[in-house]
């Protein structure tokens, strides 16, 4: 994705800016989404990609898995941020884009549901500052890079002509507590297969 600035007519788009509101499940803060990876629940797409930033410390990655709210795992990984990989800011988009990937695959009837009833509007995250991930209003317009809406505008296409699937980026180091994540043993239904397995023991 370039990073160009966009424009957006506030009259004329759909925004999300918490976790509140008709589109607040677009929010990478939005709980009852869960990921898990490798039988460890991640309780937002937040967390995950907080978690990310720090492969080689697992200890940390386990506090952001701890955190029972995405916002506090987001400050705590702040604290943290002079571990952030070396290259996190060649590779975070495409982490990003992982993260609401998984979130769609793992939680498809709900998440597909929300992203289908933003229609054919632009999807804009609207924050007091943030013009990367999302757009800060001005004299009626949304204005920034909005990375993340353009991310969910990108993945509702795939789900509109059934062409989503789940891919790995080619970013080295995608790992989870120790444990580099497989997504072919990634399952589009972990809660299921997870009860499965504490039944056989
Ligand atoms: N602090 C905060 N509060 C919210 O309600 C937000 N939606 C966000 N934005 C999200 O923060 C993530 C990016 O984190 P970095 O700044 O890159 O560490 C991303 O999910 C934004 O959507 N922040």
């Amino acid at each position: 994705m370039s990073l160009s600035i966009r424009h957006y007519k506030s009259s004329e788009c759909v925004t999300f800016k918490s976790t509140k509101g008709e589109f607040g499940a677009l929010s990478n803060m939005a709980p009852n989404f869960p990921i898990y990876i490798n039988q460890t629940k991640l309780k937002t797409s937040e967390a995950l990609y907080q978690a990310l930033r720090f492969p080689n410390h697992p200890e940390i990655q386990h506090q952001i898995i701890l955190h029972r709210s995405p916002i506090s795992a987001k400050k705590y990984g702040r604290e943290h941020i002079d571990l952030t990989r070396a290259d996190w800011n060649q590779v975070r988009f495409k982490i990003m884009r992982f993260c609401i990937e998984l979130k769609l695959f793992q939680n498809f009837d709900r998440f597909s549901e929300v992203l289908l009833s933003t229609g054919d509007y632009p999807i804009v995250e609207y924050s007091d500052k943030d013009k990367v991930w999302g757009a800060t209003f001005q004299n009626g317009y949304y204005i920034g890079t909005n990375a993340l809406g353009r991310y969910l505008m990108e993945l509702r296409e795939k789900v509109k002509s059934k062409k989503f699937e789940l891919t790995m980026p080619d970013v080295l180091d995608m790992k989870i507590l120790n444990q580099l994540i497989d997504i072919h043993s990634v399952s589009s239904y972990p809660e299921n297969s997870i009860l499965e397995q504490t039944k056989l023991f």
